[in-house]
């Protein structure tokens, strides 16, 4: 098996009293989708806080690419897409793209290349030269998400990336995620939406500060013996169906 890309080892994360997260465990390898799925508060957001160094575990250790987060020269590796949108809200769509390029690093012939090809992907390429200010809720998620995309990163971290993406690009964006997974890159992703996580390579399951599952979407629906993610979801919180 190839060397993990994220390595999470007995994660335990606390706010004030409050364990949030108790024992995480898993790894992300290269040429796979991990989908992390649980409910509202469950602390996906925190696991991909501590892997990327942005919040400090209370116990255990998260290593990408065999290091503890942040290091710098790291960054230009992983694209990371946040919850909440860090644009730039006076400059225009291409220039948010072109300041985050110039921060990865990449060169001028490159930067031409990759803002069309990413802005292609979230479908973006009509309204680049808008002022983000003007943009919609949507319209920001898609460019922070082609902001992580910049630079074909080796890791890719994306934080509930598909919110406000209409079902069509959404399927672009995960034909997408698709043929970077397929060219060995890593991609871990938070989602609410069920349906999605069933495009997870392998899914884990957070639930009361654990991982109580980590495996393919079909294995999970096999253990549970229910037809689909959101049913697994649901069983595992105890919930009758
Ligand atoms: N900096 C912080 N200080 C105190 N509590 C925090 C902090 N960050 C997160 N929390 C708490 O930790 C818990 C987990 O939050 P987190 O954002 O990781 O959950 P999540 O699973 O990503 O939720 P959602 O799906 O709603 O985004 C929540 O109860 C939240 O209120």
């Amino acid at each position: 098996m190839a060397a993990a890309i994220i390595n999470l080892t007995h994660l335990v994360k606390k706010f004030g009293t409050q364990t949030i997260l108790k024992d995480i465990n898993f790894t992300v390898v290269p040429g796979q989708i991990v989908g992390l799925i649980g409910p509202s508060g469950a602390g996906k957001s925190t696991i991909i806080k501590l892997t990327l160094g942005m919040e400090k575990a209370d116990n255990g250790t998260a290593t990408v690419f065999g290091q503890t987060m942040p290091q710098r020269q790291l960054l230009a590796k992983i694209g990371y897409m946040a919850q909440t949108d860090a644009l730039y809200e006076t400059l225009s769509g291409q220039e948010n793209l072109v300041f985050f390029a110039k921060m990865k690093g990449l060169s001028k012939s490159e930067i031409v290349h990759e803002i069309t090809y990413v802005a292609k992907v979230v479908g973006l390429t009509a309204d680049l030269n808008k002022r983000v200010s003007g943009y919609s809720g949507g319209m920001k998620r898609r460019l922070s998400l082609a902001i992580a995309l910049l630079g074909q990163p080796q890791l890719i971290v994306l934080d509930e990336p598909t919110v406000g993406i209409d079902p069509a690009l959404r399927r672009q964006v995960w034909r997408e995620l698709n043929k970077l997974r397929d060219a060995g890159r890593s991609i871990l992703i938070t989602t609410h939406v069920m349906d999605e996580a069933e495009l997870a390579d392998q899914v884990a399951l957070l639930l009361d500060g654990e991982v109580i599952a980590f495996d393919t979407p079909a294995k999970l629906k096999q253990q549970y013996q229910v037809a689909t993610i959101e049913d697994v979801f649901l069983k595992a919180e105890g919930v009758q169906l």
